[in-house]
């Protein structure tokens, strides 16, 4: 039995650090084991532009333990009215390294997000031209779809004819949740990635309902029935170089989760790759923690790896029922439970 195990230093390809007076919190927690972060761009108002990116990035950095070196990573909010000339311009003066497709209405602060995928042809040709990636949180919005088939009916509706029109645009489908989305990334080219997160290995429906609603379960896309999530355990265990490491970790104060009508997200940066740690190992693939956590990610996006590294030991310890989130608090993933492996 493995009892120590020692990583390149991994990286978070999808989280949420917020703003303002949450960000000494989530830049702390996010930075204490990786080296780099996609920042999901879905503040209030949303980050649409280069200018937007640099302001938002110059506040996490400055929100940075003392002699950490952690660097965010851009990612521009495509709206109705992302401009060709937008993207190119925050691609040659290194503001942006990816730009995000939110369906209007489909998660947390993506009311500006796009009305109907063709508005944004004009924005994906230019990425596909200049080379940078779109991330896609992949699911339909209409009323009449299934809260549990969106993610399915977004790759049928949305996702195979933006591969079909742009060929040679790279794509990451962000958080997904279902074999329908494992098989759509197996089967696709090599430009095409998906992020998993540590609930969806973790977690299906049952651990959300069955003897009562848990808030802190519910996050969008919604846990799915076992044998989805068996699909992604799968994935994980197949070695392929397509899924990578993408926490989204998206914090809400404890008391807009606890409420008649809770926000959807699962705050995991408190114990992001000590959680996938246990899953790798429950799932005998250990061995195979370390190219997703710190080699597929960056390899996708043509970013270098890191050369440092981490270690990871077998040692439980008990995760706070609560954790300080500005004014408020947030309730961590695990909350009051043991986790087995922890870092060195
Ligand atoms: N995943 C979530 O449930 N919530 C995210 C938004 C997102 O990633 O869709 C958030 O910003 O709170
Ligand atoms: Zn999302
Ligand atoms: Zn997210």
């Amino acid at each position: 039995m493995t009892d120590r195990l020692v990583l390149t230093r991994p990286d978070d390809w999808h989280i949420h650090l917020r703003d303002a007076d949450l960000l000494p919190h989530t830049v702390a927690d996010a930075s204490r084991v990786f080296a780099r972060a996609i920042v999901m761009p879905n503040l209030v108002p949303p980050v649409r532009d280069g200018a937007q990116a640099d302001a938002y990035k110059a506040r996490i950095l400055a929100a940075r333990p003392a002699g950490n070196r952690f660097q965010p990573l851009m990612v521009l909010y495509l709206t109705d009215q992302t401009t060709p000339e937008i993207i190119r311009s925050a691609w040659r003066q290194g503001q942006a390294i990816a730009a995000k497709l939110y369906p209007a209405g489909a998660t947390t602060n993506s009311q500006s997000g796009v009305t109907a995928l063709d508005n944004i042809f004009p924005a994906l040709e230019a990425m596909a031209e200049v080379g940078m990636p779109l991330l896609v949180h992949g699911e339909v919005t209409h009323a009449e779809v299934d809260i549990f088939d969106r993610e399915k009916a977004f790759i049928d509706q949305q996702l195979v004819r933006v591969v079909e029109r742009f060929p040679t645009l790279k794509v990451v489908f962000e958080h997904i949740t279902t074999a329908d989305a494992v098989d759509f990334v197996r089967s696709s080219g090599k430009q095409i990635g998906a992020t998993i997160t540590p609930q969806h290995l973790m977690y299906n429906r049952n651990h959300l309902l069955v003897g009562g609603v848990r808030p802190h379960f519910y996050c969008l896309p919604i846990l799915k029935r076992s044998r989805h999530q068996q699909a992604l355990r799968d994935a994980v265990v197949s070695g392929s170089t397509k899924f990578f490491l993408g926490t989204d970790s998206a914090p809400h104060a404890r008391h807009a989760k606890e409420a008649a009508c809770g926000c959807a997200g699962c705050y995991s940066a408190h114990a992001a790759i000590e959680l996938y740690a246990e899953v790798f190992d429950e799932l005998g693939v250990l061995d195979k923690l370390e190219a997703f956590a710190s080699f597929n990610g960056p390899d996708f996006y043509g970013l270098p790896r890191n050369t440092d590294q981490i270690t990871l030991l077998r040692d439980g310890w008990q995760v706070p029922d609560h954790l300080p989130l500005g004014e408020h608090v947030v309730v961590p993933l695990r909350a009051g439970e043991t986790i087995h492996w922890r870092v060195q």
